[in-house]
């Protein structure tokens, strides 16, 4: 019979003998072998995956023709082929510059980097209008470019219209307070524009829209900063801070929304059970606003017909905000170049003065088909896009399948492409020795008679130019172009056109005499002066100044604006 105390004590003895300690040691180092070959083993796998993804790529990128491409996305290029170029990321990047080889590209290539709207996600929520796959954004394209074009043209009228006298009047207002900066015209005239097209009229007399453009900027200047987090800063306290003023904008878009759709109500019949039915889904936010449920905006007319296609997650809140941003960046950019460039370019401003009172028949007002007889102002607004377009790239991938253009590239699955649009817009060899200069008359034609000579069609009220069709040349991308370019083009040139038709018409924009920094005064400030013949007849547009005390609003210009070159947060979706 065993003597449990002996076993206890043999156990304790063998616990503490030189063998168990030497056992163990023995087990620990085995262990530790496991798992430094087993991690070896792991490490070995990944890298050689990784380089053989890396010769994959390399192989391929063999067959493309063309130079090395420098390195993009300010990442540290390692090495560099042909069309090829290693940046540690091990993706392919391929940049297209031959004009004809961006259409095919442009066309063929559907879908859009997988972190496109990344940036945008954390300020506005879900946006399935900018969604990397063209599977997912293709019908809401085409319900959005119906909606606004049927918008065009049945509101065309009252939409410049509106927006021109609310700015007008906004001028004068802050013309009243002191100097105004051109960059917040152009900021004003954007975002009233888009106020006006996704809330309607009411956008205009609701309390809350300066509130809601202002927010909108801050949140906007801020987006780079915060989505350039790998991992979102949950420990910091301006993190918290911003996220507190994204959900009070989506409170107010939902506050103005409502505003507007109570507006539209009581004009027409009754004020139905809206206060009822929203006081059941309203929150208070932080500032009063209120937010309501998702379903407030699948009701609202400009979402009617995307209801059908919108899946449970997605909110139409955040295609709303996306669209209002990308609106405003790209419009408020553009509207300051133009401003700026007539600026700079008085004689252009002369002529396209002249061109406006040739047409106009109100003194004040421009109806949107009078756009169309104003080449000039037109062709200003697209030689100004061309030499600043509002985003410096474009980009596309194609997700699933290998691109083949018609030159017998191959360009493989998943690897980006980018269209380095300034370069393009201001190659020598696309638009002529010229290129890197403000020449509007690039997309004008003279009208000829019959006998060849060009005619002068003044007296008719009609310009002896016409608009050639910019899109023409394959080189022309500010609203990129093929199956992913811009849907709001022709709708946003009409409204810049017509509402820049009516300011030009009361306002000269000039270079202010205020500035004391020399080596600025190109670019720095310039005035707009109402003209002292607004309601006359067609006096010279020149020589109106000897009275200065008609001075108007000083406003600056800038040529870039601020976002312009943060990666990502500018202009692209
Ligand atoms: C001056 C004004 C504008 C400029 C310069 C501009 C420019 C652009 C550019 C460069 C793109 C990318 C195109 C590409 O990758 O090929 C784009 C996309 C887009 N734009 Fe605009 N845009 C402007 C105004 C507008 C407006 C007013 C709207 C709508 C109200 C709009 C709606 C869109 C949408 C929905 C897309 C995304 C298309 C997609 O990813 O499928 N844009 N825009």
């Amino acid at each position: 019979m065993n003597n449990p105390n002996t076993n206890s004590f043999s156990l304790f003895g063998f616990l503490h003998s030189p063998h168990f300690s030497e056992l163990l040691r023995d087990f620990a180092t085995r262990e530790l072998n496991a798992f430094l070959w087993l991690s070896l083993l792991v490490v070995t796998t990944l890298l050689l995956r990784r380089l053989f993804s890396l010769f994959g790529i390399w192989r391929r990128a063999r067959t493309i023709p063309g130079p090395p491409s420098s390195s993009f996305f300010g990442g540290c290029k390692l090495f560099s082929r042909p069309n090829f170029t290693f940046t540690g990321g091990f993706s392919l990047l391929v940049s297209v510059r031959d004009p004809i080889l961006i259409q095919d590209m442009l066309i063929k290539a559907e879908d859009k980097l997988p972190y496109t709207g990344k940036l945008f996600h954390l300020a506005f929520g879900q946006s399935s209008l900018f969604a990397p796959s063209f599977e997912k954004v293709q019908k809401r394209r085409e319900l959005l470019a119906t909606e606004l074009n049927e918008r065009l043209l049945k509101n065309g009228d009252m939409i410049p219209v509106k927006v021109a006298d609310f700015i007008t009047d906004k001028i004068e207002n802050i013309k009243k307070k002191g100097g105004i900066d051109s960059r917040l015209v152009s900021q004003h005239i954007a975002f009233t524009i888009m106020g006006v097209t996704f809330f309607g009229d009411g956008f205009l007399a609701s309390p809350k829209a300066a509130m809601y453009e202002e927010l909108f900027m801050t949140i906007a200047k801020d987006a780079c900063f915060w989505a350039s987090y790998n991992v979102t800063p949950f420990w910091r306290r301006g993190f918290w801070k911003y996220q507190c003023l994204c959900t009070k904008l989506k409170c107010l878009t939902q506050d103005i929304l409502q505003h507007c759709r109570k507006g539209c109500k009581l004009s027409s019949h009754t004020k139905h059970d809206v206060h009822n039915e929203s006081s059941n889904k309203e929150m208070k936010s932080a500032d009063g606003a209120k937010c309501c449920s998702d379903d407030e905006f699948q009701d609202y007319y400009f979402f009617r017909d995307l209801k059908d296609h919108q899946d449970g997650k997605e909110e139409s809140c955040g295609n709303v905000m996306r669209m209002i941003f990308h609106g405003c960046q790209t419009t408020s950019v553009l509207i300051t170049d133009v401003l700026t460039r007539l600026v700079m370019h008085g004689e252009i401003q002369d002529k396209v003065y002249s061109e406006i009172r040739m047409v106009g028949r109100n003194p004040s007002k421009y109806e949107h088909e009078d756009v169309y007889r104003m080449p000039l102002l037109l062709a200003t607004i697209y030689e100004s896009a061309r030499l600043l377009p509002t985003g410096s790239m474009l980009q596309r991938c194609s997700l699933k399948h290998d691109l083949s253009f018609a030159s017998g590239v191959t360009i493989p699955a998943g690897a980006v492409l980018v269209v380095p649009v300034e370069l393009v817009q201001k190659d020598e060899f696309n638009w002529g020795s010229d290129a890197s200069h403000f020449n509007p008359y690039r997309f004008l034609s003279t009208v000829t008679n019959r006998s060849g000579s060009a005619e002068d069609l003044s007296s008719t009220g009609f310009s002896s130019f016409v608009l050639n069709d910019p899109n023409e040349n394959a080189a022309f991308l500010p609203f990129g172009s093929g199956a992913r370019a811009c849907i709001g083009q022709k709708f946003i040139i009409q409204l810049v056109a017509s509402v820049l038709a009516s300011l030009l018409n009361k306002y000269e924009i000039r270079l202010s005499s205020d500035s004391n920094d020399d080596s600025n005064t190109t670019l720095k400030n310039n005035l707009l002066q109402r003209h002292p013949n607004e309601w006359g007849s067609s006096l010279a547009h020149c020589g109106l100044w000897e009275d200065e005390s008609n001075l108007s609003f000083l406003a600056q210009v800038f040529f870039l604006p601020v976002f312009k070159h943060c990666p990502g947060v500018g202009f692209m979706p």
